[in-house]
């Protein structure tokens, strides 16, 4: 079974994007992501991704446009793996204070080209990769 998932490059306007790290007891504990989480049945990516921001960070932000998807397969420690279908949109920053009050314990401020693959969950690489592209493209300056 697929599980797909939404997470928010949000970008501020020195062109650094938060990322979040995984509280070690959560599922991939450890590894550094873009937040969000899972899409439930009934919402649509955007609906779900605006829950989560506030869910996780405490914040409110418009869920701007679509960037990238990827897939992995995370192994399972009782055997067996799991697939995660992530989708990743753009979320201008809107100054506000954060929390964070679900699966992360830290947060941090990156130029995107500055955030060391070894720590971000695979599943991020390609929107990583996505928003270092985009972010270079002459129509985007
Ligand atoms: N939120 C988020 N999850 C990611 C990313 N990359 C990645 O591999 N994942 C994985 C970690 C988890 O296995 C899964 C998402 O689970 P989650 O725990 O964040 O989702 P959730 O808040 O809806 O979970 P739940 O505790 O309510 O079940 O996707 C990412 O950039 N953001």
């Amino acid at each position: 079974m697929i599980i797909n998932v939404v997470a928010a490059l949000i970008l501020r306007n020195d062109g650094r994007v938060l990322i979040a790290r995984r509280h070690p007891d959560a599922a991939q504990g450890g590894w550094w992501e873009f937040p969000g989480g899972k899409i439930e049945p009934t919402e649509s990516p955007e609906a779900a991704l605006a829950r989560e921001l506030e869910e996780e960070l405490s914040v409110q932000l418009r869920v701007g446009p679509y960037l990238a998807s990827s897939e992995h397969r995370y192994p399972l420690t009782g055997g067996g793996e799991k697939c995660i279908r992530l989708h990743g949109y753009l979320c201008p920053w809107e100054a506000q204070p954060i929390n964070l009050t679900g699966s992360h314990d830290r947060y941090c401020w990156r130029a995107p080209e500055t955030i060391r693959m070894d720590t971000l969950a695979p599943a991020d690489h390609p929107l990583l990769t996505a928003l270092i592209a985009r972010l270079q493209s002459p129509s985007q300056r």
